[in-house]
Order: C-alpha cells, then structure tokens, then sequence
C-alpha cells in the first residue's frame, strides 16, 4: 500500500499557535478524514501539504516529490477544496474556468460541464452571487475536472444540504473506484467519515493524536460506563476523558483491553463514535464533570 503523502515531523510556529511535530500518510486508494476542534489546526496543516504555508521544520512528500522542488507538478495531481473562496468572485464560473482551466495539462472539459449540471450550477452566473452550497459545488467541479490522483479539501460539506452532501460522498467512492486515487479531507460532520472513510488522522491543539485505520480505532477504544461503586477502580486506568453522571459515570478509554477482567461485568462497554473520542479527548480528565 503506497502513501501518497508523508508527513514528517512538521512544525509551524504562528506565535499564539504551532503545529508541533506531526507526521502522518494519506494513503494511495483510500479516504483519509482530518478531524479535530475548532482551532486544533486542519486547516494549517492542510495549507501546508498545499505549499500555501511555509513550514519552519520537517518535511511533506506528495507522490514522493516536495513543493520545494517540484511544486508545479505536485499541484497538476491535487484537486483543491479551500475553506475560502479563492476563485474570481466578479467573474462567472463560465470565466474563472476559462482563466483556470489552461494552467491543467489533464484539464477535461466535458467532465467540467458534466459537473455542473450534476451540481445545478448555471455557468453564466458570477462567482460572488452563488450561495455558500453552490460555491462549494463549484469549486468541487473545478477541483475534479482535471482528473487529479489527490483530491484534498478543507471541510467540503459543511455547506452543503444533507442530499448533496450524500450525493457527495457516494461520488468520492464512485472516484476511489480508481485505486491510484485518494481523498484526505477536514470535517466537524464526524458521521460522514464513520460512513465512507478509511483512515483517520485526529488533530488537536497543533499535535496528532492518532493517524489510524478507521476499523483499528473503533476496535481498540471504549466508550465505559458504570455505577459509582467502580469509580475509584476506573480512575486507576489509563483513561482518556471521564465525566460523572447523575446514575455513575461514562468514560473514553484508549485500549479495551485494559479494563480488568474482574470489572467487565459490571460494567456497560460500548464502541464509541468518531464524535466521542474527540469530545472525551478534548476534554480530558477534568474531575468536577457535568451531570447529564
Ligand atoms: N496565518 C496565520 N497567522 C496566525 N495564526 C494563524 C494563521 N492561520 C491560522 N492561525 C491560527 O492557527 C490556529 C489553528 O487554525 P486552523 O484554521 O488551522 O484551525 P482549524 O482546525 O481548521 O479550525 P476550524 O475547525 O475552526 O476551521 C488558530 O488559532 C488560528 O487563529
């Protein structure tokens, strides 16, 4: 299984935040999501892997070539999903393709058009009178119509209705049919991932907490609950996030199989979702809790 990008020990300093130290792969024929809170640093690292950021150490391979000595290439092979828009807002989309379009050796413009009629979007109408979903659209239309290995976007759906965002995620599969192909991209909308992605890369506070197989991190973390009676026995585990509820307790342990055999039947041990792992994460260990 080859990666398509490597990350290696990368760190940004902006002063008030810094990426620190991360490293992680998007794998060659698989999705990737990048998850984490507002703030924790999607956005930075995805600017990074896009050269749009200089980074102060480490380095960022892309189909194993770097920005600082093949840049040109590397972007032909991306398609790009900003969280900005970065198109020519005075201009139509019909404009901002033709100004674009040229700069793409694999530019296919029937597949641009077939784009925007599966996305509803009129080519004449300029850029700054579409909504926030059809800018969206729009900018998956030009990311995918030249045909790109690697399709990065930061929080793509976010915007957009529940059916097109469905409709979406059906078409990132469709397109990873082609197994030289992958797509890495940012969303708060954890469900999305639990439905089409394969790996994961959680960010939070500039730092990886984990870069994993989907299957691997829902297998190895648990979401344990119990009565006050075990509280004290729980709290000598190694566990990520607690909060204290009104019946016991609820916690997010890192590794199932540290919970000592004597406990397992009294407790309720579940499978935890994308979204508790990094709201336990996040919130750590505080003592005090909230009662839910
Ligand atoms: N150019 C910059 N100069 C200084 N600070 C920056 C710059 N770009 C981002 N930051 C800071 O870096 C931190 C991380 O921002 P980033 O946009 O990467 O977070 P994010 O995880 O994408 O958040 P969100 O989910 O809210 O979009 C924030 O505190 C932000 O203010």
């Amino acid at each position: 299984m080859e990666n398509c990008v490597q990350v290696r020990n990368v760190s940004k300093d902006f002063g008030g935040f810094s990426l620190k130290d991360i490293s992680f792969d998007i794998k060659q024929g698989f999705i990737t999501g990048l998850i984490g809170p507002n703030g924790a640093g999607k956005s930075t690292t995805i600017r990074c892997l896009m050269n749009l950021i200089n980074i102060d150490h480490g380095e960022i391979q892309l189909f194993g070539k770097t920005h600082e000595s093949d840049t040109k290439e590397i972007k032909q092979r991306i398609g790009y999903v900003s969280d900005e828009n970065y198109y020519y807002e005075e201009l139509s989309i019909e404009k901002n393709k033709r100004i674009i379009a040229p700069f793409y050796e694999t530019w296919n413009d029937d597949a641009f058009y077939r784009y925007l009629k599966m996305f509803n979007l009129p080519a004449m109408k300029q850029v700054k009178k579409l909504s926030k979903g059809m800018k969206i659209k729009f900018a998956l239309a030009m990311a995918l119509a030249h045909d790109p290995e690697l399709i990065i976007m930061d929080e793509p759906t976010s915007g957009l209705d529940p059916i097109f965002r469905r409709e979406l995620l059906d078409l990132l599969l469709e397109i990873l049919q082609d197994e030289k192909k992958a797509v890495f991209f940012s969303t708060h909308i954890t469900t999305d991932l639990e439905q089409i992605a394969d790996y994961i890369t959680f960010i939070n506070d500039g730092k990886i907490v984990f870069s994993k197989e989907k299957e691997e991190i829902m297998e190895q973390y648990a979401i344990v609950k119990g009565a006050r009676t075990y509280l004290a026995d729980i709290r000598n585990q190694q566990v990520v996030g607690f909060k204290e509820t009104d019946v016991g307790f609820e916690c997010l342990m890192v590794d199932r199989k540290q919970i000592p055999s004597e406990l397992k039947q009294s407790l309720a041990i579940e499978k935890p979702t994308l979204e508790e792992i990094m709201y336990y994460t996040v919130r750590g260990n505080k003592v005090e809790g909230s009662h839910s």
